[in-house]
């Protein structure tokens, strides 16, 4: 069965323990609805490896993100906006999808 969502290979412990439990992407990956069950690969290989509940899709702004946000992602505030400019260069209208491990 095809994968609804996939994350970099380097967070999947972390979300399969519960560390990261959002993940803030762009226009293009904003259509999820609350309590759409997604199942989720890596970016890498499109393997497979959780399902994930959507728990919220909050429109925002780089200048809006806080560490509560770096927190939700188990990084520093400072680590989050460099890893965001870094897949999104040039964007900054994006929006947090809140999640819950099932
Ligand atoms: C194709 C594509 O865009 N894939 C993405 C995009 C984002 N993210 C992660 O979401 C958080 C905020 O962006 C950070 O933890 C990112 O690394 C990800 O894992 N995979």
């Amino acid at each position: 069965m095809q994968n609804d969502i996939t994350f970099y290979q380097r967070f999947k412990s972390d979300i399969l323990v519960g560390l990261k439990v959002i993940t803030i992407r762009d226009r293009s990956e904003s259509h999820f609805k609350v309590g759409d069950k997604l199942r989720v690969g890596t970016f890498e290989t499109d393997e497979y490896f959780c399902t994930i509940k959507i728990i919220s899709v909050t429109p925002i702004t780089l200048e809006q993100l806080t560490e509560e946000h770096a927190k939700q992602e188990n990084m520093t505030l400072s680590d989050l906006k460099k890893v965001i400019s870094d897949i999104y260069p040039n964007e900054n209208h994006f929006f947090v999808i809140h999640f819950s491990l099932l």
